[in-house]
């Protein structure tokens, strides 16, 4: 809020003597003052100036500093309980033990620290993956740049989507608006002009301006830059822009509720012991010890700090698999995702677009061969020879028409093709250089009016020329191109239009899985125009052809969709592309079979109000939404929503925002625009619908290993809790003193818990449906586990202790043995956790080095220290002989016995294939 009033302040200050008022000057001016003209800076120029302005970016607020990080590991109840033990125990006199609490305190401190602080790290090295592009002029020729490069006095390219990246004045704009929201609160777009403007206009209403932070939400415009980093405007409201809100996810506010719930619970449980042991009549100093022990036992301290390391490498892992997490909640939301709606148009296909087919007014259709973006290929008839002479006036007229109506750029260079711009009109200009046209040459002909730039919800794209007359080219979807037609051309000139044959033949391409553009010209006299061009300045229009594009399927869609019909998540296309054309391509992908699984934007529509069941139910019974305005695209994910998916949803455009930010989780493509990104909570830098899918895999074994995590220390405290109670019930001596506790818990298993959290993937993880939405850790299968596997663990740990007892053991000699004893359960027990469902022995040891090594330290310090004098006198022990250690391990492995019957009782089937998950095979090479 804060932000917001103060932008609002600064949006009605005066503007400061001495500051350039930008808007005030003319654009000729501007470029005098920024030294630079309208096709760029050099490159040395710009060097230089980056030398001398700096980079174009605000200071950033980094990851919190390791003494921050330190000290917070002290902001715990458990930590508070454990420092009053220690002042207790140096009031009273027991410095050894005062020192091993605070030894302990301190160790268990800087582990946390640790492992936060290379979490933030990875975190902060994520973040720097997603800076935004920005497309700017120098030396005259086009190319992108990451925005912090810009220097006043470049020449920088906007369009919708884009966010603004240095402030600039704008001198060339079509259609141009701008949300500047960010700045002014103003959340309706600004219409942009060139014009200048008078000197005490507000901030808010400098329309000749673009600034910094404020996104472009439809239209074209270049402008030069006149301020960069703290000099913008955005710079000098927010001296230090704190990088994405870093809020703890969900999952992790509940484990710590958990946690903090679980202690009071153990707090109970322990004062009725603590009153049990008095009543024995032991003292209660021991007792105090005793009960500050196991509390801190049972509590799973180490959770949070096991969960953040899960989820930190979780983000690694998907990073590698080309999802970049923006929210950590997206991390645990995408493994329970019950369904997908995803784009078709590069993210279930290449987004490759070729021409592949034209086909004429009077009825005929002309081959053309090549792919991709290569001007190289021929155009043939469908019988295989040259077209006749009249055929190719007719062709090339076409073309032409396609060159004009278009934004993009594809050039020869003598390393292949280089290519920019929307990938339709880099096909149609492979195409023109397949006919032998020279797109420059057309271009430069002819003088550029003004323009309608293509946006997907428009769904075509016009252009004026000045010609004789004017001379309109049109291009888009043919239904709208229809609607502006009312002749078509043929061999003997224009003739009436015959929209039945045309869209006969349209519906027939877009059954076999083409994409279907309708190219159309148009004349209206030059004179009449203004620039800002509308729709309704389109004159009567000619339909010149149809060209039908092939975009590939990307390779890894159609096993991807399998993977997720097996991982039980629904798969749906929502597109803006013609029925028939959606159908074909999702029938290839294996996401739809019949047209009833289909629904076209304007049937979804009749089926009334968008919250009422008759729309609610016609979306649950389809899978593929074709022509669908961005609005529906909300609508169908609100309605998915109230059907109790947990969806995921694709999307790249400008329009996409509010789908993105209804969904669950929020998938943008790296390739899409700033606005789609800036709203999403996870990028998929490839946009791969494999991707998505890989991310699922990734947040359902991220999933997995906090559970693991929980289970191990759930079972571990509880088989403590037990030991005690069964003690103190048959009236034997408590069976661990209260540093040996605080070793098994904070040494032992502090070091195992985080090393379980670094387990890799289980296979067979995407062969079980998703967690109902709903469900939380402790569902049926985590309190039935950690029942089995606490009394087994305690009932073990008493039987042994009460058999030392009965065989008259000394008790430091019984307890030596009990805490090694301990010792070894938890180092068995941790081989139990690595999976819930298949057995230890099918569990491959390499997927989780750290944890082999973990467990090894753990051991290995424990047997360091019984050999070590201090040591020995602070903890009570003493070294055990090879045959008492492997009589012990022997007990111990009863455990990993009884969890394997457990597990397969619970599954019968097992837990799923034993092989190797395909990342694993890797491995070994
Ligand atoms: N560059 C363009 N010029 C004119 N018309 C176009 C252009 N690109 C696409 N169209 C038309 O607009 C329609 C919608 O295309 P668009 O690219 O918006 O689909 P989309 O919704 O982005 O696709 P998807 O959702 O599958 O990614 C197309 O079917 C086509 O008829
Ligand atoms: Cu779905």
């Amino acid at each position: 809020m804060a932000g917001t009033t103060r932008a609002q302040n600064a949006a009605h200050a005066p503007p400061s003597a001495g500051e350039v008022e930008w808007h005030a000057l003319s654009a000729t001016d501007a470029f005098a003052r920024v030294d630079s003209v309208s096709h760029g800076l050099t490159q040395a120029q710009a060097a230089e100036r980056l030398e001398r302005f700096g980079p174009n970016a605000l200071p950033v607020k980094g990851p919190p500093g390791v003494a921050v990080i330190f000290l917070h590991q002290f902001l715990s109840p458990l930590i508070y309980i454990l420092l009053a033990a220690g002042i207790v125990s140096l009031l009273i006199g027991e410095v050894t033990d005062a020192g091993f609490i605070f030894a302990v305190i301190l160790l268990n401190a800087a582990l946390g620290t640790f492992q936060e602080w290379k979490a933030e790290k990875s975190a902060a090295a994520l973040q720097s993956l997603l800076k935004i592009n920005a497309r700017v002029r120098r030396d005259g020729e086009e190319s992108e740049l990451t925005a912090d490069q810009l220097v006043p006095g470049d020449v920088v390219l906007l369009e919708s989507g884009n966010r603004v990246p240095a402030d600039l004045r704008l001198f060339h704009g079509k259609g141009l608006a701008i949300d500047e929201s960010l700045l002014t609160g103003e959340s309706l777009a600004v219409e942009k002009t060139i014009e200048p403007l008078p000197r005490h206009v507000p901030l808010g209403e400098r329309r000749n301006m673009a600034f910094a932070g404020s996104t472009a939400t439809t239209g074209r415009g270049v402008g030069v830059v006149v301020a960069t980093g703290l000099q913008t405007q955005v710079g000098r409201i927010a001296k230090a822009v704190t990088s994405a809100a870093v809020t703890k996810p969900p999952l992790v506010i509940r484990m710590e509720r958990f946690a903090r719930q679980i202690s009071y619970l153990v707090l109970g449980f322990v004062s009725l012991l603590a009153v049990a042991a008095v009543a024995e009549g032991i003292p209660p100093a021991e007792v105090f010890f005793m009960a500050v022990a196991l509390a801190v036992s049972a509590i799973p301290e180490g959770l949070p700090v096991a969960m953040t390391v899960a989820l930190s490498i979780a983000t690694t892992r998907m990073a590698r698999r080309h999802v970049i997490v923006r929210k950590l909640t997206a991390v645990e939301g995408l493994g329970s995702c019950t369904c997908i709606a995803s784009d078709k148009t590069g993210t279930l296909t290449v987004n490759r677009q070729t021409v592949k087919l034209l086909w004429l007014p009077d009825g005929r259709s002309f081959a053309v061969s090549g792919e991709g973006y290569a001007g190289e290929g021929e155009v043939r008839t469908v019988e295989g020879s040259p077209p006749e002479p009249q055929d190719l006036e007719q062709l090339l007229r076409l073309a032409r028409a396609g060159v004009l109506c278009n934004e993009g750029t594809l050039v020869r260079r003598e390393r292949g093709w280089d290519h920019h711009g929307d990938a339709m009109d880099v096909a149609l200009l492979a195409l023109a250089c397949k006919l032998g046209l020279q797109a420059e040459r057309v271009r430069g002909e002819l003088d550029l009016i003004g323009e309608i730039p293509y946006e997907s919800e428009l769904r075509y794209a016009a252009r004026c020329y000045r010609g004789i007359e004017g001379t309109w080219v049109v291009k888009g979807a043919v239904e709208r191109v229809l609607a502006f037609c009312d002749r078509m051309q043929s061999a003997g000139g224009a003739v009436h239009l015959d929209s039945e044959a045309v869209e006969r033949q349209a519906q027939q391409l877009a059954e076999n899985g083409y994409r279907v553009l309708a190219i159309a010209e148009g004349r209206s006299a030059a004179g009449e125009l203004k620039s800002p061009l509308e729709e309704k300045d389109i004159p009567a229009l000619t339909l010149l052809g149809l060209a039908a594009f092939i975009d590939p399927l990307r390779p890894e869609a159609p096993a991807a969709v399998a993977t997720c019909r097996e991982a039980g998540v629904q798969v749906m296309m929502i597109t803006g592309d013609h029925p028939a054309t959606a159908l074909a391509i999702a029938r290839q992908l294996g996401i739809a079979e019949e047209a009833g699984q289909m629904v076209s934007g304007v049937d979804l529509a009749a089926e009334g109000d968008p919250g009422s069941a008759d729309f609610r139910q016609r979306v649950a019974a389809s899978q593929v939404f074709a022509r669908v305005s961005p609005l529906q695209k909300l609508h169908i994910v609100e309605a998915l929503g109230e059907q109790g998916h947990f969806t995921a949803v694709t999307g790249d455009g400008v329009n996409d925002a509010p789908a993105l930010r209804r969904a669950n989780i929020g998938v943008a493509m790296g390739s899409g625009t700033d606005v789609a990104k800036d709203t999403a909570s996870i990028i998929v830098t490839d946009d791969n619908f494999a991707s998505v899918v890989a991310g699922v895999e990734e947040g359902r074994f991220a999933y997995d290993n906090i559970r693991k995590v929980v289970y191990l220390l759930i079972s571990t405290g509880g088989a403590e809790i037990v030991l005690f109670s069964m003690a103190l019930l048959f009236g034997l001596p408590l069976p661990l003193l209260a540093v040996q506790l605080l070793w098994l818990n904070l040494v032992t298993n502090g070091i195992q818990d985080v090393a379980l959290a670094f387990e890799g993937g289980e296979p067979g993880v995407m062969n079980r449906p998703p967690r109902p939405p709903g469900e939380g850790v402790f569902n049926r299968l985590m309190i039935e586990q950690n029942l089995v596997s606490g009394l087994t663990m305690g009932l073990l740990a008493f039987a042994a202790w009460a058999w030392m007892n009965d065989r008259g053991l000394p008790e430091t000699e019984a307890r030596n043995l009990t805490l090694l004893l301990m010792v070894l359960l938890e180092n068995v027990h941790v081989f139990n956790c690595r999976s819930e469902r298949s057995s230890a022995f099918r569990v491959p040891l390499r997927r989780n080095r750290v944890l082999i090594f973990g467990v090894a330290i753990a051991q290995g310090i424990h047997i360091l220290a019984l050999g070590t004098p201090l040591m020995q006198k602070v903890l009570g022990v003493a070294p055990v002989s090879l045959r008492e250690w492997f009589t012990l391990l022997a007990l111990a492995s009863i455990l990993l016995v009884v969890m394997e019957i457990f597990k397969r009782l619970r599954f019968p089937a097992g837990g799923g294939p034993a092989t190797l998950h395909p990342r694993e095979k890797g491995l070994t090479a």
